[in-house]
């Protein structure tokens, strides 16, 4: 994580931002459309490199996307059949579970993670 930020702060000063589109001209700073040095995309086929590394990050984004729709469908049936029997929309020890969990696996930034998911899943509260 930290050395993404570092490629994007290195990406800026060099004329490219974060999605690595260059913002001073391509051939002033060196780098072409992705971000990539001119003279190593020649020759060690860094462009491919990064082309289908995209591709994947694409994929993986499609998938995140769907698991998290399939998420919001599978909390939806709980909060509905708990609102029925009089219950509250909202379990908020639930709730303390999921944000350790993802703050177990991913850090500080997990636990923003889980506050997001659980936002699209059961609303603001
Ligand atoms: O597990 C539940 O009881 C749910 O209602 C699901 C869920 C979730 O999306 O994970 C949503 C709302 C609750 O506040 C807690 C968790």
């Amino acid at each position: 994580m930290n050395t993404r930020l570092e490629d994007r702060t290195t990406a800026a000063a060099n004329g490219t931002d974060a999605s690595g589109t260059d913002t001073t001209g391509a051939a002033a700073s060196g780098t072409d459309a992705n971000g990539t040095g001119t003279a190593a995309a020649g020759t060690g086929g860094t462009e491919a490199v990064i082309g289908s590394a995209r591709e994947r990050i694409d994929s993986l984004d499609e998938r995140i996307i769907a698991l998290m729709q399939e998420r919001m469908s599978v909390s939806e049936s709980i909060q509905r059949a708990r609102m029925a029997s009089g219950g509250r929309r909202v379990a908020l020890s639930r709730e303390m579970e999921i944000i350790s969990r993802y703050s177990e696996a991913l850090g500080r930034p997990g636990t923003t993670v889980a506050m997001t998911l659980l936002e699209l899943c059961r609303g603001q509260v």
